[in-house]
Parts: structure tokens; C-alpha cells; sequence
């Protein structure tokens, strides 16, 4: 594809949205001294790069804690301060994510690169919780945009008895995630293994993610209900659109 192809391209545009996205989301909250949490993912590479920039231009200084492997490595090959939950005495300032589906009630769905866990803990660390995405994200009915289910992290023997009491208990079809680079399951960061959810009727998310984190075995859930404090939604158009939750 030549250059001005590529540019027209949609893909091209969503991640300019993106980044567009990205940068009003930090210039709106990032401050010296602070605690933020760094989520996972290409929109968070991003939120990094400006992270790095703002941080460089005015000799602030930010520790950062991420949510995955590879936000760890994104911290570090920018230089930036890695920081630990474990260390940490105190609530995060916030945490920037990003979301693989975001519906009309603005519930997402996360955990399609396959990092929910620690994103739901660090974002949950966080007072608030800022999400960054282009507008093919944005759904007027959960599932309607993400294809790929809702992501289960599950203990490794687990796994097929939780997809057969995820089938019968809610309906649709609980696929083991199989890795592309390698044979067999995709193991988490945490060695956990992921079943994608194919839910086949709109349920009362809140009671499905209560109801799945009671059975042994689900260690996480790629719903996040109304988790976010703010969304700042990248337009093709090249305009950014602030929704404010809490
Ligand atoms: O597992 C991955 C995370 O939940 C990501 O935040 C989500 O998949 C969105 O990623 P991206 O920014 O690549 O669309």
C-alpha cells in the first residue's frame, strides 16, 4: 500500500482518532508528582507517548504502574518511572485504559489482547478511571461491535468445567482462546488460561458478572460495568467528545 493509501485508510484514521484521543485525555490530567495507572494495549502506547513528552518538556516527575507485561515494557523503553501496586501506599491519581467494546450504558468489554486481571485491579486502584478510544468502539447494544466475546480468565484445570457451567447457566459458546504464536491455550500474564464468551441474548450484566465471579475456577471477567470516570472518544472526523461518568 503507498502512502497516501495508507492515509486514507480506515484503519489509519481510527488510530489518529486514537491518538487524538490519547493526547486530550493526559493534557487533561496528567500533573507532577503523581501515582497513575497504566493500562494495555495499542491506544495506550499512545497515552504514553505523550505521557513521556509532557514529562520530558517540564521535568516533572510520575511514577507509573502497569497492568501487563507489555505496559511494563511500553514504561520502560520510554524511560519513565516504573512503579509497583504493591509498593504503593495510597489510592492512584488515575489510570488510563482503553476498551475493546463501550455500549449506550457505557459498560465495556476489555480483555481482548488478553489483559483483564491486573487492569481491573490497578484500574479499580485508581479514584479515576479515564478510557481512551476511537468511535468504532462505542456500541448501542453490548456485543454489537466486539466480536471476539467476553474474555473469562480461568484457572488452567478449570477451564472446561467453568465453560460448561458458563454454557448452561447463560447460554452461547465458551471458546478456549488458542494462540497464534505458539500451539495450545494463550496463558495470561498470571498463567492463567482465557475463554472468549459468545453470548447469544442481552443479560443484566452486573448480575452475570456477580454471578460469574462466584463460580470457582473464574479468576476475572472482561466486564467492566460502569467502571469508567471519564471516556474521551477519538472521532474520525479528527474532534475528541468527553463523557463523563462520576
Ligand atoms: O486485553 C487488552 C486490554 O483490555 C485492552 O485495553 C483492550 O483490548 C483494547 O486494546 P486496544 O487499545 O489495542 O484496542
Amino acid at each position: 500500500m503507498n502512502s497516501t493509501n495508507r492515509h486514507n485508510s480506515v484503519d489509519y484514521k481510527k488510530d489518529v482518532a486514537r491518538k487524538q484521543a490519547a493526547y486530550a485525555a493526559v493534557d487533561e490530567h496528567l500533573q507532577n508528582c503523581q501515582t497513575i495507572g497504566i493500562g494495555s494495549g495499542r491506544t495506550m502506547v499512545h497515552v504514553i507517548d505523550r505521557i513521556s513528552e509532557l514529562i520530558r518538556q517540564r521535568g516533572w516527575s510520575v511514577r507509573c504502574i502497569p497492568t501487563s507485561y507489555q505496559a511494563k515494557q511500553l514504561i520502560l523503553e520510554r524511560g519513565l518511572r516504573l512503579f509497583e501496586l504493591e509498593h504503593c501506599d495510597e489510592e492512584l491519581d488515575w489510570s488510563a485504559d482503553s476498551a475493546d467494546e463501550i455500549d449506550a450504558e457505557l459498560n465495556m468489554i476489555k480483555g481482548g489482547g488478553g489483559c483483564l486481571l491486573q487492569e481491573k485491579i490497578v484500574d479499580t486502584a485508581a479514584g479515576t478511571l479515564v478510557i481512551v478510544c476511537d468511535e468504532s468502539k462505542y456500541s448501542s447494544q453490548f456485543g454489537q461491535k466486539w466480536k471476539g466475546g467476553i474474555p473469562l480468565e480461568v484457572v488452567p484445570m478449570a477451564w472446561s468445567l467453568v465453560k460448561r457451567r458458563v454454557e448452561s447457566q447463560f447460554g452461547g459458546k465458551a471458546l478456549l482462546r488458542e494462540s497464534l504464536g505458539k500451539l495450545g491455550p494463550v496463558v495470561t500474564d498470571n498463567g492463567n488460561f482465557l475463554l472468549d464468551w459468545h453470548f447469544e441474548q442481552q443479560h443484566s450484566w452486573e448480575e452475570v458478572d456477580f454471578q460469574l465471579h462466584q463460580m470457582p475456577g473464574v479468576i476475572e471477567t472482561g466486564l467492566f460495568i460502569q467502571a469508567a470516570s471519564k471516556i474521551y472518544v477519538g472521532k474520525l472526523d479528527g474532534s475528541v467528545s468527553r463523557l463523563v461518568l462520576k
